[in-house]
C-alpha cells in the first residue's frame, strides 16, 4: 500500500492532510515531519510513493529539501503546499521536478486528484521499471541464445569486422555455406548497432513463393489479390528503424529484387495495389549460401542489387576451414543442450574430441549441433570414441 510522508511545520494542517488521506483510504501508511531536516532523514531512510511537502518551513524549506530529493530520487513525486505569497515559488517548483502543487487551506476534492494522479505516475513509472529490467534480462538471454564461439582466426576476424561495422549503418552481405551461422552474424551486427532496440526483422526469401514475396516485403492493400483480405504492412515497414535481414537473397526472384533495389535506393516503399509511397529508415543485412557472382553470370541476380547490398561482404568459412573452434564450440553446445533438456553436462573424452575434429561437416555449425545433441541423449558419460563410432 502507498507510504506517504506530510511535511509541515503546523501541527493543525497535518492532522487535517491526514484525515483526508486516512479518509481516502485507510491502507495509506502515513509518517509525518515538521520541518526539512527531519524528513530528508525520513526520505532517506524510507522508501515513499508520495511526499506532500510545506514550502515555508523552518530549518529547511520545501524547495530546498525537493532540490536535494531531486537529485537522487527523481522519480519520487511531491506536491507542494503553498500559503500567501508562495504561488511563485510553488511554480518554480514544478519546473525543478515537483508533480504538483495545492494552496492552503487544503481543498479536499483539489488534495485528492493531486493525491490520486501522483500515485498513479509513481505506480507506472514503477512497471515501467519493471518492465525495462525484463527487457534487459531477455535481451541478456537473446544475446546469449546468438554468442558467436569459436576462437579461431577466421572467427577472430569475424568477430572485428562485426564490431566495426555494427555502429554504422552500412549494408552488409554474409556468404558462406550452410549452417556456418551467417545468422548468427547478422543478429551480433543488430545487437551490436544502435538500432538494436528496435526491431530486427528476418525474412527467409527462399521459403516464401515467388509470388508472395512482394507482398510479404512491401505489404499489400486489402484486395489487391486473391487472399488479401485486409492491408497488411510489409517487412521493410515493420523493420522501419531497425534491421531488415534478408536471408537466402539468392533465391529471390527478379521482380522482388527490382522492388527491392528501388527500396534501397529512395528509401520508400509502396504497398501492393498502393501508390502512396511511405518512408522508411531500415538497415538491411543480407544473406545467402549461394554464390551471387555466379547467379550474376546466369542472369539470375541482378549486379546492381548486389553491389547495394555488399558495401562489405563477410564470408563466413565452413567449419572444416576452422577446426580448431570445435572443442569450444562441443562444450558450448553440451552445455546449452544439457539446459535445454534438464539434465546432465556431459563431458568428452579428449579422443572423441580429437575424432570429431577430424570429420568433414559438410553441414557445418548446425551438423555439429545435431551430433552433439544425439551423442548427449545416446551416449555413455563421458562420451568416447566408441560412442561416436556407433552413432554417428
Ligand atoms: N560460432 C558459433 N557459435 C555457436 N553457435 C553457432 C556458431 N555458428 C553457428 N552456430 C549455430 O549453428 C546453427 C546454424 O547457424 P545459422 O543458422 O546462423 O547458420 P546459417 O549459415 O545462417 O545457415 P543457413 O545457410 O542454413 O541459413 C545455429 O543453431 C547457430 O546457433
Amino acid at each position: 500500500m502507498a507510504k506517504i510522508l506530510i511535511v509541515e511545520d503546523e501541527e493543525s494542517i497535518r492532522r487535517v492532510l491526514k484525515n483526508i488521506l486516512i479518509d481516502e483510504n485507510k491502507k495509506f501508511e502515513i509518517d509525518e515531519a515538521d520541518d526539512g531536516v527531519k524528513a530528508k532523514e525520513f526520505i532517506d531512510k524510507n522508501d515513499y510513493d508520495l511526499v506532500i511537502c510545506d514550502i515555508k518551513m523552518p530549518k529547511m524549506d520545501g524547495e530546498e529539501l525537493l532540490n536535494l530529493v531531486m537529485a537522487d530520487k527523481p522519480n519520487l513525486p511531491f506536491i507542494m503546499i503553498s500559503g500567501h505569497g508562495t504561488i511563485d515559488i510553488a511554480v518554480d517548483c514544478i519546473k525543478k521536478g515537483a508533480f504538483d502543487y495545492i494552496s492552503k487551506p487544503p481543498d479536499l476534492g483539489r488534495l485528492l486528484s493531486a493525491v490520486r494522479n501522483a500515485l498513479d505516475k509513481k505506480l507506472l513509472i514503477h512497471e515501467n521499471q519493471k518492465l525495462s529490467n525484463q527487457n534487459k534480462i531477455l535481451k541478456k538471454k537473446i544475446s546469449k541464445k546468438y554468442e558467436m564461439i569459436g576462437d579461431s582466426k577466421s572467427l577472430e576476424e569475424i568477430k572485428n569486422i562485426i564490431d566495426k561495422v555494427a555502429p554504422t549503418d552500412v549494408r552488409v552481405f554474409i556468404s558462406g555455406p550452410n549452417g556456418t551461422g551467417k545468422e548468427l552474424v547478422a543478429h551480433s551486427i543488430h545487437e551490436k548497432s544502435e538500432r538494436s532496440n528496435k526491431p530486427m526483422i528476418e525474412v527467409n526469401c527462399a521459403a516464401i513463393p515467388s509470388e508472395l514475396i512482394e507482398s510479404e516485403l512491401f505489404g499489400h492493400m486489402k484486395g489487391s489479390f486473391t487472399g488479401a483480405i485486409k492491408d497488411k504492412p510489409g517487412k521493410f515497414e515493420l523493420a522501419d528503424q531497425g534491421t531488415l535481414f534478408l536471408d537466402e537473397i539468392g533465391d529471390m526472384s527478379l521482380s522482388a529484387q527490382a522492388k527491392v533495389l528501388r527500396a534501397l535506393q529512395e528509401g520508400k516503399v509502396s504497398r501492393v495495389g498502393s501508390d502512396k509511397e511511405t518512408s522508411v529508415n531500415v538497415r538491411v543485412l543480407a544473406a545467402t549460401n549461394k554464390n551471387l557472382k555466379e547467379e550474376i553470370k546466369e542472369g539470375r541476380f541482378r549486379e546492381d542489387l548486389y553491389h547495394r547490398i555488399s558495401v562489405i561482404e563477410l564470408k563466413v568459412p565452413a567449419l572444416k576451414e576452422r577446426k580448431e573452434d570445435i572443442p569450444l564450440l562441443i562444450s558450448h553446445f553440451s552445455k546449452l543442450i544439457a539446459e535445454e533438456h534438464g539434465s546432465k553436462i556431459k563431458e568428452f573424452t579428449q579422443e572423441a574430441i580429437q575424432l570429431l575434429q577430424s570429420f568433414e561437416w559438410t553441414g557445418n555449425i548446425r551438423e555439429l549441433r545435431n551430433v552433439v545433441e544425439r551423442l548427449i541423449i545416446l551416449g555413455n558419460d563421458p562420451i568416447t570414441k566408441e560412442n561416436i563410432n556407433s552413432f554417428c
